[in-house]
């Protein structure tokens, strides 16, 4: 390894900008590639295993523990290499899709060695889960050949919107917004909508939601609050006549959206799963890729085997996909309560599950909920819980709620993770309370990009 350019000033570091040849190691968790500079660690973006790259440094500094770096120039090529379909899918450009320049196989192998990593780091375990290939259903109308390159899966695309009122993307780690013109990794009923190709000045965000058929199509543009009304309220451009469009507020990633309102057909889609329809609004949560809702119900549902009359919780239930499969599981002789905490998956959980016999709907943060159960079986005989079903945001679950959990002595948990550092934190955190790992899957849902989905599933410790 050779540095091809002479560190900054002092010799204290290449500061950002410079140039430095690497050797690059192994993956790691986050999109990027570990690779060391005199000794000091560089995490290398565009990168592959095993490549040579000249990279340019995005963060250094004197007192940081590690660098980062975007591979701007390969000069050993893996032969897992190949072309990003995207014109924008390079350094400094879309922070999306991190790994479009490796083939789809690779990608899966990636994420396999993530998962696998992240276990036994953080949860001391080692576990092999082969990260699984899911097949975009035909109803996305993606072509095959879009399909197996990992293309066309994406059925809700949130925008960014730029100064200039163009659609597009954040760049990693910034708050720029790359424009975009098409983004391959949606399906073609996003794309056709065409909304990159008109302009939103004065908005903030804009979503697209095609579920499957084009004609249930819903586009949700979002502002800030203070930008409602007067002078001051953006102008929405023409949308394809047979689209929805609605609007909401938005003050920010922590804060509860606002309401949604409808400015032309409906407020919501319908996705269709196992026989069963939900009603999800505006954006409201659900999976983006379109296989995904059935791969997952079905890992979940092998994962717990739910027996007729058994009782289960699905905390962080959205809009009611999983409350549904484990309803029909336990039967009318059994019982499921979800708890969720936005309030608009609330509503549609509880029209998606009218007539279901024995679930109900709590609104709230699953700690305090689960607390709130904790506190009235003290007075009371404790209500027993054979199954969870635990799903919750990419920060996991976190101590407290997994304590809950496990104080509830459950049968078995069923873990639906969407980062595996979370999940190995709070596999390892199951672990100090009695419960054990027997069974992990992973699903490439995020085709192009690092992100994988996993279902674990733990036991009490015999
Ligand atoms: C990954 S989604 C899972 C949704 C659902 N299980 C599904 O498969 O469609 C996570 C859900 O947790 C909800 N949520 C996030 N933090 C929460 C909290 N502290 N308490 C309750 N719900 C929360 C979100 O609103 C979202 O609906």
């Amino acid at each position: 390894m050779s540095g091809a350019e002479p560190v900054g000033a002092h010799g204290a570091g290449p500061g950002p900008g410079a140039l430095l040849e690497l050797e690059v190691g192994p993956v790691a968790h986050g999109g990027h590639c570990v690779a060391r500079h005199e000794g000091r660690v560089v995490f290398v973006r565009h990168a592959l295993p095993g490549e040579r790259v000249r990279a340019r440094v995005t963060e250094a500094g004197a007192e940081a523990s590690f660098w980062r770096a975007d591979a701007v120039e390969v000069l050993e090529a893996s032969p897992d290499r190949v072309e990003p379909a995207c014109p924008v899918a390079g350094p400094g450009l879309c922070g999306g899709c991190d790994w479009q320049h490796a083939s789809p196989q690779a990608q899966r192998r990636l994420k396999t060695a993530v998962l696998h990593e992240q276990m036994q780091r953080l949860a001391g375990l080692d576990v092999d889960a082969p990260v699984e290939e899911v097949a975009v259903p035909a109803s996305a109308g993606t072509s095959p050949q879009d399909a197996a390159r990992g293309l066309g899966w994406r059925t809700r695309v949130a925008y960014a919107v730029d100064g200039a009122g163009r659609l597009g993307f954040r760049a990693h780690r910034e708050h720029r917004v790359v424009p975009v013109e098409r983004c391959p990794i949606a399906t073609p009923g996003v794309v056709d909508l065409g909304l990159p190709q008109r302009r939103w000045a004065g908005w903030q965000s804009v979503e697209a939601v095609v579920p499957g058929a084009a004609d249930d199509a819903l586009v949700v543009a979002s502002r800030r609050p203070d930008r409602t009304t007067g002078r001051g309220a953006p102008r929405l451009p023409a949308v394809p006549a047979g689209a929805s469009v609605a609007t909401t507020t938005s003050r920010g990633p922590r804060q509860p959206p606002g309401p949604v309102t409808r400015v032309r057909g409906r407020t919501w889609v319908r996705e269709e799963v196992r026989g069963r329809s939900f009603r999800v609004t505006g954006a409201g949560f659900w999976q983006v890729h379109p296989g995904a809702a059935e791969v997952l119900t079905d890992a979940v549902l092998e994962a717990l085997a739910p027996q007729p009359g058994e009782a289960a919780l699905d905390l962080y239930s959205g809009a009611g996909l999983l409350t549904a499969a484990l309803a029909d599981a336990v039967g009318e002789s059994g019982r499921v309560t979800a708890v969720e905490g936005d309030a608009r998956a609330v509503a549609d959980a509880r029209r998606n599950l009218h007539g279901t016999p024995g679930a109900e709907v709590v609104h709230g943060p699953v700690q305090r909920v689960l607390e709130g159960r904790a506190a009235a079986t003290e007075e009371g005989p404790a209500q027993p819980v054979d199954v969870v079903v635990l799903d919750p945001p990419r920060t996991g679950a976190r101590a407290g709620v997994v304590a809950a959990v496990a104080a509830l002595r459950p049968r078995a948990v069923a873990y639906v993770a969407c980062d595996p550092a979370a999940l190995a934190r709070d596999v390892a955190t199951f672990a100090g309370h009695g419960y054990e790992l027997r069974t992990l899957r992973a699903f490439d849902l995020f085709p192009s990009t690092h992100h994988l989905e996993a279902v674990a599933l733990l036991e009490p410790r015999a």
